[in-house]
């Protein structure tokens, strides 16, 4: 499962775009990995919504994930679902998905990245590593400090989500993610695609200088 580059649509930053036409426009670009979340969308619209970026992702071979709502995630045929510290409980969600299922995690500490292993998270995410506008309750960045502490500390695949840009995402990945989790550096920008297609660039050269 690849991560590198992981892209949260969002038509309130995504100026004007559906979600459906953001996912596109990001897996042109490379994206790994997409997420639908929208706290605004009814459970039908959310559905309706994801059953199409569900054939957007898995035509350009990119993982697609639902933000909170695993029986929307698994109504559409989702590869996964995020589950933050205030959603259902990663075990309840790995009890009712069908196996495979990729269930990715909020961690914020090297204890809850290793509880949230404990109870089954397939990705844990360092929420968040900077600070950022597009969250409103998200609070303050941990820091590269404590990505690198996660990183020795838990196996799982970790990406970095919460103000990466293309200025800082070397400085991440060297720090030990896996991948970034973004909104704003792709989905905020007017060339979508390019936007996506440089980031991974990014990660890529960096992933590369590790060696
Ligand atoms: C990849 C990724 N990481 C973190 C989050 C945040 O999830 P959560 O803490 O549940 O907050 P909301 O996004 O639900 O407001 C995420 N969605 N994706
Ligand atoms: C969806 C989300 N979750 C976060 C967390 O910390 O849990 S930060 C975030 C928004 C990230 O947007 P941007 O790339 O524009 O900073
Ligand atoms: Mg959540």
């Amino acid at each position: 499962m690849a991560y590198d580059l992981y892209v949260i649509t969002d038509e309130g930053i995504g100026q004007g775009r559906s979600h459906a036409e953001l996912a596109a426009r990001a897996v042109a670009g490379g994206a790994d990995a997409i997420q639908l979340r929208d706290k605004t969308l009814s459970g039908r619209d959310l559905f309706t919504a994801a059953s199409t970026i569900r054939e957007i992702a898995s035509d350009a071979g990119a993982l697609f994930i639902v933000n909170d709502r695993l029986d929307v995630a698994l109504a559409a045929g989702a590869d996964g679902v995020h589950l933050g510290e205030s959603d259902l409980p990663i075990g309840e969600a790995r009890r009712l998905a069908p196996p495979g299922f990729i269930i990715g995690a909020s961690v914020g500490s090297v204890a809850t990245a290793i509880r949230a292993a404990a109870e089954g998270a397939d990705y844990l995410a360092l929420s968040p590593t900077f600070a950022t506008g597009s969250k409103d309750d998200a609070g303050p960045g941990h820091g590269l400090a404590t990505l690198a502490e996660i990183r020795t500390a838990v196996a799982l695949p970790l990406v970095a989500i919460g103000g990466i840009t293309a200025k800082n995402v070397a400085d991440v990945i060297a720090a030990g993610a896996d991948g970034v989790a973004v909104i704003s550096a792709v989905v905020g920008q007017d060339d979508v695609t390019a936007a996506a297609r440089d980031l991974r660039a990014r990660i890529v050269a960096a992933k590369a200088n590790q060696h």
